[in-house]
């Protein structure tokens, strides 16, 4: 069997905004991203960081996977974030502006040094030009057990800000961008998520957005707001005729005259044993997101 998380909404929240850590808990989100980095202001990134650190020993959050984006090493906060959020123990601790394999080398090991669990993992933010030329690099890290590495975050704001590309319908100018790093995930193994879309009142461009992520073969999205979570969350799944179709194939290459080929024509398409593949993974993450809900 597969072992698939889902990761289907990752639903960012500023750590110092208490209500919304609260909120939360209630929340169908797949993963929460509590933020000590952009949406946390200076003079609240201590108080951030403690009530986070709270919630998170506290728990309450349920199935949901817990991750928390610290400040960059090299500002005045990182360090300290790095090591509260190492004995907070959430699921992965999220590095802003990755721009180089060196800013992650580094971390794995020191999260062995602070004595972090295992089960903390390193997810890595793309969000830097220099992260998208040096995508495969950054990704090859992960090829190394110790550096925990296990996620690339697409940040577009970031990308936009530091390019001047428009972040228009369709995300012409980013697809390179965004296709780039999927296939560095990919490459070795890892999931990424595609960015945020920061119309909170845009309904129909949210769920047009999804589908364009989704079709380019992102694991989730990260949001901003409780009100994308459901759109997100329904894109990201198999749907019915997804499972159903899976299933045909899983069962079309179990058949005993079956068994010797590798290629057989199915209602009028090829389907080859790659695609049985790819429907078990289908079914495996319909699976993982029907025992999550
Ligand atoms: C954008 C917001 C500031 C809007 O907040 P607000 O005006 O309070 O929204 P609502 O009144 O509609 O809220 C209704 C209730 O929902 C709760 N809420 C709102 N947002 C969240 C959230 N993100 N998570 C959990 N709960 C949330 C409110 O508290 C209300 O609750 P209640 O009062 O109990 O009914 C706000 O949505 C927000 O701050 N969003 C997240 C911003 C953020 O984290 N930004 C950083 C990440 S984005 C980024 O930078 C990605 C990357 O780095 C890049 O470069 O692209
Ligand atoms: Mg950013």
């Amino acid at each position: 069997m597969i072992a698939i998380r889902p990761r289907r909404s990752a639903l960012y929240m500023p750590g110092s905004n208490g209500r919304a850590v609260e909120k939360a808990k209630t929340l169908p989100a797949d993963t929460v991203i509590f933020d000590w980095e952009d949406a946390v202001a200076p003079d609240l990134k201590t108080e951030a960081r403690e009530a986070v650190c709270a919630a998170v020993n506290t728990g309450g959050y349920g199935a949901r996977e817990l991750v928390i984006r610290i400040n960059g090493l090299n500002t005045p906060w990182g360090e300290a974030d790095l090591a509260a959020a190492a004995s907070a123990a959430p699921d992965a601790i999220l590095i802003p502006k990755v721009s180089s394999p060196h800013d992650l080398l580094e971390v794995g090991k020191r999260l062995d040094a602070l004595d972090a669990p295992e089960k903390t993992r390193v997810w890595a933010m793309i969000e830097t030009p220099l992260a998208i030329l040096q995508a495969q690099a950054i990704a090859a890290v992960a090829q190394d057990d110790a550096s925990r590495l296990s996620c690339f975050v697409m940040g577009t704001n970031d990308l936009a800000k530091d390019t001047r590309a428009r972040l228009n319908p369709g995300r012409a100018a980013m697809m390179p961008w965004l296709m780039t790093a999927l296939a560095a995930a990919r490459a070795y193994a890892i999931d990424i998520l595609d960015g945020v879309y920061n119309n909170l009142s845009d309904e129909a461009g949210l769920r047009t957005e999804c589908i364009e992520g989704r079709d380019c073969g992102f694991d989730g999205k990260t949001l901003i707001h409780p009100n994308q979570i459901a759109v997100a969350n329904e894109i990201f799944a198999p749907s019915r005729d997804d499972v159903e179709k899976a299933r045909d194939i899983v069962a079309l290459f179990e058949l005993p005259e079956n068994a010797g080929k590798g290629a057989i024509s199915h209602n009028g398409r090829m389907v080859e044993r790659l695609h049985a593949e790819m429907a078990k993974r289908t079914l495996a993450l319909a699976e993982a997101i029907a025992e999550r809900d």
